[in-house]
């Protein structure tokens, strides 16, 4: 409960979409803030697709934009310049407004960013790993939501049901996959594909791995950031 006592928060788990786009919550989209020590004016940056700014429903289900234009039937929003946001449906937003970090903001034209240049990749302000970090916290809500509701035929919750030392040998056996991968990167493109795909794996058992034991991202991450130089 706030201060004054007129607003309280909770914090809920959905049990399905909470938003109108489908999406899980309203809150989808990731800001990335501008690094200290960057030049004044610097740009904000979202991830995610909907209107920016709250844009209304057009009549036949699909959402224009603040500035009138309308998103395509499948969800994705139209660039100014014409051009579509990414293909995974998740357009990726990049919002021109000028921040001058004292609270207060000038508004311009919303343009919409598909590429990992249009992040400013290269420029030292945002790169599409920044961005794609996101699904890890996406996933690891996941995993904590499977840990807690066991949905029978999801393998998650198949995992947790083996317990520790099942997950602990998936780890193990998922890591001596990378290890493999890894030499046959050092080859060819296709051995990088089959790296990055053996990675994920990882990753994601890794993430089941900390869930069963207790820790959390948070925990790992704290650990990085201390050793970090
Ligand atoms: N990221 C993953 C992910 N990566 C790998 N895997 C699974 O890990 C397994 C690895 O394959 P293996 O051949 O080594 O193992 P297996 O023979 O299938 O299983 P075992 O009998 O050896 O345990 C495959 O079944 C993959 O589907 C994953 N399973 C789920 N996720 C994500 O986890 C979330 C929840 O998934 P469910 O729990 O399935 O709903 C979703 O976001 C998924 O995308």
């Amino acid at each position: 409960m706030d201060c004054d006592g007129d607003a309280v928060l909770y914090l809920v788990s959905p049990a399905g979409p909470a938003c109108h786009t489908g999406e899980t919550s309203c809150f989808f989209r990731t800001v990335l803030h501008k690094p200290l020590g960057a030049p004044e004016n610097a740009e904000t940056s979202m991830r995610g697709h909907g209107p920016v700014n709250g844009g209304e429903a057009a009549s036949d289900g699909s959402e224009a934009t603040s500035d009138g234009r309308e998103a395509t039937s499948d969800g994705r929003e139209a660039a100014s310049d014409g051009s579509e946001a990414t293909s995974d449906g998740k357009a990726v937003l990049r919002s021109h407004e000028q921040v001058d970090f004292e609270g207060s903001a000038s508004p311009a034209t919303p343009q919409f960013a598909s590429t990992a240049e249009d992040f400013g990749q290269g420029e030292g302000l945002f790169t599409s790993s920044e961005v794609n970090a996101s699904i890890v916290s996406d996933l690891w809500r996941t995993i904590e939501s499977r840990y807690r509701d066991r949905p029978q035929g999801a393998y998650t919750t198949y995992l947790f049901e083996h317990g520790v030392d099942k997950i602990a040998k998936k780890v193990g056996e998922e890591a001596v996959e990378v290890a493999l991968a890894a030499k046959n990167a050092m080859t060819g493109a296709s051995g990088q594909a089959e790296l990055a795909s053996e990675s994920a794996d990882l990753l994601y058992h890794l993430l089941v791995l900390w869930k069963q034991a207790g820790i959390t991202p948070d925990d790992v991450f704290e650990v990085l950031r201390d050793r970090h130089r």
